[in-house]
């Protein structure tokens, strides 16, 4: 319930004054349809149906000996142009109502969805760690949705809970003995459905969880459909498809069910009350006709507003959990905010004059386990020189490149840049200075061209071809029959790893960046690219720091420096001769499998 008054207030905060003019639009609309239905009492009596004079209901009454006082041949033509003038009336401010409605739901969307992408955009590396992606998809498709559809009902909910108010003070005026019954009648089926809101609250409940596992399952999937594919895991995946669709049907028939439940039970529940009131006012009390006809007026004003108010009651329920969702996730971006969208327009960039050091960093992925992904490590990268990390796999090299460029933050011991501590302050502008190649390139679907101006917008195309040449990628765009407007699919599928792996190169290097690091970044080149890659390092040695990750121990030979890192500890650190002549060390060990490696 907390989250929906929050986002209650954001409502208030957004839309601000057009809130209440919708408002009081919601109300102008019942209340002229109200009219209208009260109004066709005495149209019915002046067509003749039944005596107007014979009628003794307040109100409408005193609305007879008006239309009494009119000329008798102008009585209908006055009061069905009255109607008619009534329902134009409405139908005018319907619509305008309609579109204010949907302006402020809309603003409130925008709001919503910006609100939450800001917050996850803004928010810190380890927040990613420990976030499944498809569960952040969910959130930002299905649960923001059912967040609106919750949003749309509670405007529904407040504006016949006010006019049902207005109602039921008129009826009061009308009857008051009567009306208390009705409205005790109401009370009694309110009580007796408090276990149909609880179902609605179980079934949202079961809701988000169904649709959150159908996202991160279909996610899942089709990352993993070469995987499916060429193992024929078609089956196994198709029957869990099949099972978790069929629970989602069920999910949303359980809930039609339930809300066709409360509304038959009401209709019912209708129909037995006011055939008891007119028995019991006949047979029992004897009143009027006019009485009688009281009755059914009041209860046909009044009743359906009940079914009303618990339909949509259950249909909030049944959304509460989305707002629980989509706030629990707000909050959780907000507590691991690393920065402000607005910091990253900050010019300041600096450049590395000296060296990167790590004194003593310890870094745990889980600080509940025992475990270190590093240890004590210390090292020292200087400025404008090659620097390569190599170890096993799981030795810690990507961790470490993580805390260098200030992704993480180090449990222990701490990283500086030219003498200066990374701090959650500086970290946005010495992080200006890096441009990363992950091991797994990412490529938006989009030309390369768009792919390689992300990083610098005013790029002029000789600024994009050198850095594709430098990346050894410029032969082959240029065989692609748009060139630099070559569309690249889905994650870059239609090129191979390898001319992905040298597009993402060119578009580091295209930041001019002060230190460059390469994480396997070579990894999918055949042997002449890589040398192509390397002699273009090779040239780069000397303007910009490089760090490079590598498996292959061949592309390290220009290496100024070594650091073997094991088991998250840092075990040699040197130049490259220099380590593979310690017989006794890693890096030889290392060595010698992969010359192994190469030779069987
Ligand atoms: N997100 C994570 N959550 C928990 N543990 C992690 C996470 N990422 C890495 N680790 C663990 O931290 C240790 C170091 O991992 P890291 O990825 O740094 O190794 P690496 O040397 O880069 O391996 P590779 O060469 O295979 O990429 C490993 O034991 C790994 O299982």
């Amino acid at each position: 319930m907390s989250e929906l008054i929050y986002y209650l207030k954001k409502l208030h905060t957004v839309s601000g004054i057009k809130l209440y003019i919708n408002m009081i639009g919601m109300m102008l609309i019942s209340s002229i349809e109200g009219v209208s239905i009260y109004l066709l009492i005495p149209l019915l009596g002046l067509t003749g149906i039944f005596n107007l004079g014979s009628l003794t209901i307040p109100f409408l009454d005193q609305v007879n000996s008006l239309v009494l006082r009119i000329p008798e041949h102008a009585q209908l033509i006055t009061m069905l142009t009255l109607y008619i003038l009534l329902v134009i009336t409405q139908a005018i401010v319907q619509r305008n109502q309609t579109v204010l409605n949907t302006r402020i739901l809309h603003k409130f969307i925008r709001y919503l969805r910006l609100s939450t992408y800001k917050g996850l955009i803004q928010a810190e590396w380890k927040f990613y760690l420990r976030t499944r992606k498809s569960d952040i998809s969910h959130i930002l498709t299905n649960e923001i949705v059912r967040i609106i559809v919750g949003m749309g009902i509670i405007m529904k909910l407040a504006t016949t809970m006010i006019f049902t108010l207005i109602q039921v003070a008129f009826a009061l005026w009308l009857s008051y003995k009567l009306t208390l019954l009705v409205l005790l009648c109401g009370g009694l089926m309110a009580f007796f459905s408090r276990r149909f809101t609880q179902r609605a609250k179980t079934i949202g409940d079961e809701t988000t969880e169904l649709t959150k596992t159908y996202i991160a399952g279909i996610t899942d999937h089709f990352n993993g459909i070469k995987d499916i594919k060429t193992n024929m895991l078609e089956r196994e995946h198709y029957n869990w498809f099949l099972a978790l669709c069929k629970r989602l049907e069920s999910n949303f028939v359980k809930f039609a069910s339930l809300q066709t439940g409360t509304q038959l039970f009401y209709k019912i529940a209708s129909a037995i009350l006011i055939g008891l009131f007119i028995y019991i006012s006949f047979e029992v009390l004897h009143v009027s006709g006019g009485q009688l006809m009281l009755i059914v007026v009041i209860f046909s004003r009044l009743w359906p507003k009940f079914i009303t108010i618990q339909n949509s009651w259950e249909q909030l329920v049944n959304s509460l959990p989305a707002f629980r969702s989509v706030r629990e996730l707000q909050k959780e971006c907000e507590e691991t905010k690393e920065f402000e969208l607005r910091d990253l327009d900050d010019e300041l960039r600096f450049n590395l004059k000296s060296a990167i050091e790590c004194r003593n960093i310890s870094y745990r992925y889980d600080k509940n386990k025992p475990e270190f992904a590093l240890k004590d490590v210390n090292i020292h990268v200087p400025a404008n020189s090659m620097t390569a990390i190599v170890g096993k796999s799981g030795a810690g090299k990507s961790t470490l490149i993580d805390l260098l460029i200030g992704l993480v933050r180090s449990e222990s011991g701490e990283v500086l840049y030219d003498g200066v501590a990374l701090t959650e302050r500086n970290t946005l502008a010495h992080r200006k200075m890096v441009s990363y190649v992950p091991q797994d390139p990412f490529l938006f679907h989009s030309s390369i061209r768009d792919n390689l101006k992300l990083v610098d917008p005013h790029a002029i195309d000789e600024r994009l071809w050198e850095a594709l040449r430098f990346a050894a990628a410029d032969d082959f765009v240029r065989q692609l029959p748009d060139g630099l407007d070559t569309i690249i699919g889905d994650r870059g599928i239609r090129l191979s790893g390898g001319e992905r792996q040298r597009l993402v190169l060119a578009r580091a290097i295209l930041r001019k960046p002060s230190i460059l690091v390469l994480d396997e970044a070579t990894s999918a080149l055949d042997n002449e690219n890589e040398a192509k890659v390397q002699a273009a390092l090779e040239r780069l040695k000397g303007t910009m720091t490089i760090i490079v990750i590598a498996h292959r121990l061949s592309t390290i030979r220009n290496a100024d420096q070594v650091i073997v890192i094991e088991q998250g500890r840092v075990v040699q650190q040197g130049a490259y001769h220099q380590l593979s002549t310690e017989t006794r060390g890693t890096f030889s060990r290392l060595l010698s499998y992969q010359e192994a490696g190469v030779n069987s």
